[in-house]
Order: C-alpha cells, then sequence, then structure tokens
C-alpha cells in the first residue's frame, strides 16, 4: 500500500491556513497515489494552548467533517493526526480516522499528557484505547509523548495492531529519542510503525524527520527537515513473517510481569 506522509508546516494559531494547506496537501498525496494519508499532532492550531478557548474545533465537527469529505471524495483513508478540540468545557488533542468510505473509525485523545509543554495545565487526557480497521489492515494509533509508554502501545499490539501510527509534534532537542523509541516500538511489537512529525519556521523548534519503520526494524523512510509530502509504499503482510520468525508473542510470561510490576 502507498501511504502518504505529510509532514506539515501549520501555522502557530493560524486556523484558516491550517485547514487550506491540508486539503492542498491531502489533495496532492491522493493525485500522487497514497492510499493511507497521515497527519501530524495538533495540526489546526498548534501548540496555541492559551487560545484554545477561542480557537479548538468544538467536539471536533469542524475537523470530522472535513476527514469525511475529502475521504470520500478522494477514494483514500485519512489518519487525520490531531486537533486540538473542545468538547463539554474542557480541551483535548484528539486523532480522527477515517476511512475511504468516509466512515469515522477512531476517535481517541492523547492518554499521555507532555508536562513538558505544559499539557496538562490545559488539556485533559483520554482513556480509551484507539483501535482500528482501515479495510481488512488493523491499526491503532497513539500520539507523540505516548511513544515513552511501551506497554501503552504493546496493548495496542496485543490486540491485533499490524501497524501502529503516530502523529507528533517532536521537538530538535530530544529528535535521537524520537527516533530510537519509534525503531524500538516497531522492533518489539513487530508492527509497522508510522510516524509523522511537524516541521517549524523558527523560533519553533521542530525538524521533521518523520519515520516509517518496517517490523524488523528497518527504516524505509526518514522525512527531510523541511516540509514535505512522502509516498512511501509498504507491504503489511511482512508483519506476520517477521512475528513467525522471532515468537515473541507466544513466549510472553504475562503472569510473571503482573506480579513483578505493580504499579
Ligand atoms: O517526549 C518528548 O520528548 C516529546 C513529547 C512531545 O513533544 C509531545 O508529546 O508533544
Amino acid at each position: 500500500m502507498k501511504i502518504g506522509c505529510i509532514q506539515l508546516n501549520m501555522g502557530f494559531g493560524k486556523v484558516e491556513e491550517n485547514y487550506e494547506r491540508a486539503e492542498m496537501l491531502i489533495r496532492e498525496a491522493a493525485e500522487k497515489g497514497a492510499e493511507i494519508i497521515v497527519l501530524p499532532e495538533m495540526w489546526n492550531t498548534g501548540y496555541a494552548l492559551e487560545k484554545l478557548e477561542e480557537l479548538a474545533d468544538v467536539d471536533g465537527e469542524r475537523t470530522k467533517a472535513f476527514l469525511i469529505r475529502l475521504a470520500k471524495e478522494l477514494g483514500v483513508h485519512i489518519v487525520g493526526g490531531s486537533v486540538s478540540v473542545k468538547k463539554g468545557g474542557n480541551f483535548y488533542n484528539t486523532m480522527y480516522t477515517v476511512n475511504k468510505e468516509g466512515e469515522l473509525v477512531g476517535e481517541y485523545s492523547k492518554a499521555h499528557l507532555f508536562r513538558l509543554m505544559d499539557e496538562h495545565l490545559y488539556l485533559e487526557a483520554g482513556s480509551e484505547m484507539n483501535r482500528f480497521a482501515l479495510g481488512d489492515l488493523e491499526a491503532g494509533g497513539v500520539i507523540c509523548y505516548d511513544i515513552r509508554f511501551p506497554e501503552w502501545l504493546r496493548s495496542h499490539a496485543l490486540s491485533g495492531a499490524k501497524v501502529l501510527f503516530v502523529p507528533a509534534q517532536w521537538p530538535t532537542p530530544r529528535i535521537d529519542h524520537w527516533k530510537t523509541l519509534l525503531q524500538a516500538r516497531a522492533i518489539e511489537n513487530q508492527c509497522f510503525v508510522i510516524a509523522v512529525n511537524r516541521i517549524s519556521r523558527k523560533p519553533e523548534n521542530f525538524n521533521g524527520q518523520s519515520m516509517v519503520i518496517q517490523p524488523w526494524g528497518e527504516v524505509l523512510w526518514t522525512g527531510a527537515e523541511d516540509e514535505e509530502l512522502a509516498i512511501i509504499d509498504v507491504d503489511f503482510s511482512i508483519v506476520d513473517e517477521v512475528r513467525g520468525r522471532i515468537p515473541v508473542y507466544d513466549d510472553r510470561r504475562p503472569e510473571l510481569y503482573e506480579t513483578v510490576v505493580k504499579k
């Protein structure tokens, strides 16, 4: 399958401009043959946390309608990165996924809030997993800081995900953590990891380096340090072959982990 990864340079608080730019790049990705299109984290507002009251998408209605319209018209699956959403008086960092029939198949709010960027002061955490299917492809999705919690991604893999999508706004100073953690999550879960970071102009500090990694850990693509739309060819059928080569799932001993790890 062809995956369109949109390493977007979103404008800080520039909602209209961001929807326009996202639409243009989604259309371009579909024209270039992408069958699944992936956006980065919080692409509607950027990290304009202090302006969420004014800018967040109320109940995610605008974003859901946007993704459904484009998915249906272009006949593509869209893993809609995440957007800032206002729901019932609270704000969330929420990922919507729509299949090519235009059905909303995934809705997930970031479960681990990143204190270093003050997310916990502005946002509520979600508590639900994010498992969905795109056609017959079993998938899961987590957001940025979530990748530091291997047990969270493992739960998605244990419940059948063969690919994990990771939209992010991961800053340049810790880009080595990003690369290492993503590769580890792919290897330990023996699944594809498709991770799309943002890019930014100065003084914001995000240098892309999005990644597509296959289940044996091989990096199929690393994004440039600039805005980029890349189309990457992946063969999801190798997941079963890799899981057969080293039977990690069969060799797990969950009874040990439950007693040793109490907290
Ligand atoms: O964990 C990190 O170092 C970065 C996480 C982050 O930037 C985020 O979750 O928005």
